[in-house]
């Protein structure tokens, strides 16, 4: 006797779950520009390498003589497969029944998904699409009850933050604990026009007198401003590019350093353009992300939360092919100062850096914290004071380049000075505790209080500190080591990060990501 009939039995629950919530339901997710989950898994992984774990959990129906007559998956398909190569877990809402909702998940599998991940020490990426813990409205009719809200498993979630590369791709609606899934993560992602994040759905938010679309309420372009996801991005295909790649920068854990690519760009080249990009007039602005084009790896920058805290351009990048993460001023945005919004994303980039043991290189042009009522107001100095503790506390090997100005508290932030100032100034840099624009009526006040023609008194003060404010006088007192021809920049800084690489720790970091 063998066990072939088991077997077959198998393969018949099996083939059931893979018709998740039926034609209609699958229709309807086609209709609405949306894969299922089983498609979404097949195009996220490396062809054939999905493991499935429970894929026969769900609801049964058994008939009178106790045979399996009906079966409704559970709403979370997950398990092990591979990208680029490197295995990874993967979890994703189906849906295809009933909307994802709670009431048809066995929460135990998502638990298990995180823990698989965060025991495995293996990236977690969460396809997340559906109507979140809500389902016990269902279930109140269902069950004869509700629940008291507890996040179950939400402790692996939390924790493979500071062990695992996490990656959520919204890709559909997308609303309470879905939308916790989705912001729990180290980079995430919306398609755009197809998913909307929110708390509470429309019908929920309409009870507080609010009638607004899925779109309206909660549409990509919302959350990227917000800063509640990194990137929106067209299509779903698109989505799946950017988490392969975005892991593509990462180690597998914490427990092991980011991998080094064949070196693809001449690590000499020089770029004339760098000579001029910094217009000479102080108060003209130029494109930072030229700048990065003309001295990372050719086309290895990628960018992260572009449409929030925009002073401040964040990303994952490679030198001589070494992984680095990259800071970047931009001066289009509040001249480059530290907003609530920049300080906020800054933090958050630097502890992503010092938890995966990614070399910071960062390329400075800060004025200082924004200033004025409407930077009180947001509490800017606060979320600042969390950047600095993130930059000050970071032990990854780092490197700044001053492109011009590093004022004020925020300029210190340009890098941590209590260990080895690895630094690089341009001729452009320009420095101080004030800016001499404004910073001159201050300390001069009383004198341009008492002066009989307090403009001319202003430029003849103006005209002479100008003179001294040269970064050739800072680097005669060595208070800045080098001041650089802006065209040695990309060799200086490859070589930066082969020495960054041996100095790189595996392990999990005391000051690591936090959520
Ligand atoms: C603890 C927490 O997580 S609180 C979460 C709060 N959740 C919410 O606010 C979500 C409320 N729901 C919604 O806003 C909307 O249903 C959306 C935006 C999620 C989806 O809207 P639509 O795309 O128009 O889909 P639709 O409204 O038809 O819902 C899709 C399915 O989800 C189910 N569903 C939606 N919300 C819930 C809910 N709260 N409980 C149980 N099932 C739900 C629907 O019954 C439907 O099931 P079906 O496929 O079997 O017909």
């Amino acid at each position: 006797m063998s066990w072939e009939a088991e077997v077959a039995e198998l393969r018949r629950r099996e083939e059931m779950a893979r018709r998740m919530g039926g034609p209609d339901k699958i229709k309807r997710q086609h209709d609405g520009g949306k894969l299922t989950v089983r498609e979404r898994i097949d195009q996220l992984l490396d062809p054939g390498t999905f493991h499935e774990v429970g894929a026969i959990a769900g609801r049964a129906v058994y008939d009178d003589a106790g045979d399996l007559s009906d079966f409704s998956p559970t709403n979370f398909v997950f398990g092990r497969g591979r990208v680029d190569g490197r295995p990874v877990v993967v979890g994703g809402d189906d849906f295809t029944v009933r909307g994802g909702a709670a009431d048809a998940a066995i929460w135990q599998k998502q638990v298990m998904a995180e823990q698989m991940a965060l025991e495995l020490r293996i990236p977690m990426i969460r396809l997340v699409d559906g109507t979140g813990g809500g389902g016990s409205v269902k279930s109140l009719e269902m069950d004869g009850r509700t629940y008291v809200p507890l996040l179950p498993g939400w402790e692996h979630a939390v924790a493979n933050l500071s062990m695992v590369p996490v990656v959520a791709l919204a890709l559909g609606s997308v609303a309470g604990l879905g939308a916790a899934r989705a912001v729990s993560s180290h980079f995430s992602v919306m398609v755009e026009g197809i998913s909307q994040m929110f708390i509470a759905g429309p019908p929920v938010v309409a009870r507080t007198g609010v009638d607004m679309t899925k779109e309206e309420l909660g549409g990509s372009d919302i959350h990227i401003r917000a800063g509640a996801v990194d990137l929106a991005v067209a299509t779903e295909a698109e989505a799946f590019a950017a988490a392969r790649r975005f892991l593509s920068y990462l180690p597998q854990s914490v427990y092991e350093l980011p991998a080094r690519v064949a070196p693809q760009d001449d690590v000499n080249r020089r770029d004339e353009t760098l000579l001029s990009v910094i217009p000479r007039d102080r108060r003209r602005v130029y494109k930072t992300r030229e700048i990065l084009d003309a001295v990372l790896d050719d086309g290895s920058f990628f960018e992260m939360g572009r449409m929030y805290g925009r002073s401040v351009i964040t990303g994952l990048a490679r030198l001589d092919g070494w992984p680095v993460a990259i800071l970047a001023s931009d001066p289009y945005h509040y001249g480059g100062g530290w907003t609530a919004d920049a300080a906020h994303k800054i933090a958050r980039f630097v502890d992503l850096a010092e938890t995966f043991h990614l070399p910071v290189v960062h390329f400075v042009d800060i004025p200082g914290f924004l200033i004025g009522p409407e930077a009180e107001q947001a509490g800017t100095i606060r979320h600042g004071a969390r950047a600095l503790a993130a930059v000050y506390q970071a032990s990854v090997p780092w490197c700044s380049v001053i492109l011009r100005k590093a004022f004020g508290v925020a300029g210190a932030g340009h890098s941590n000075h209590t260990r080895l100032r690895y630094r690089y100034a341009w001729p452009s840099g320009d420095w101080g505790s004030l800016p001499l624009e404004g910073g001159i009526e201050a300390a001069y006040r009383a004198d341009l209080e008492k002066a009989e023609d307090p403009a001319a008194l202003l430029q003849q003060i103006e005209g002479r500190l100008n003179k001294v404010r040269s970064p050739f006088r800072t680097a005669e007192a060595f208070l800045v080591e080098e001041i650089i021809d802006p065209r040695d920049t990309r060799p200086l800084l490859c070589e930066f990060a082969s020495l960054a690489a041996p100095l790189r720790k595996a392990g999990p970091s005391t000051f690591g990501y936090r959520p």
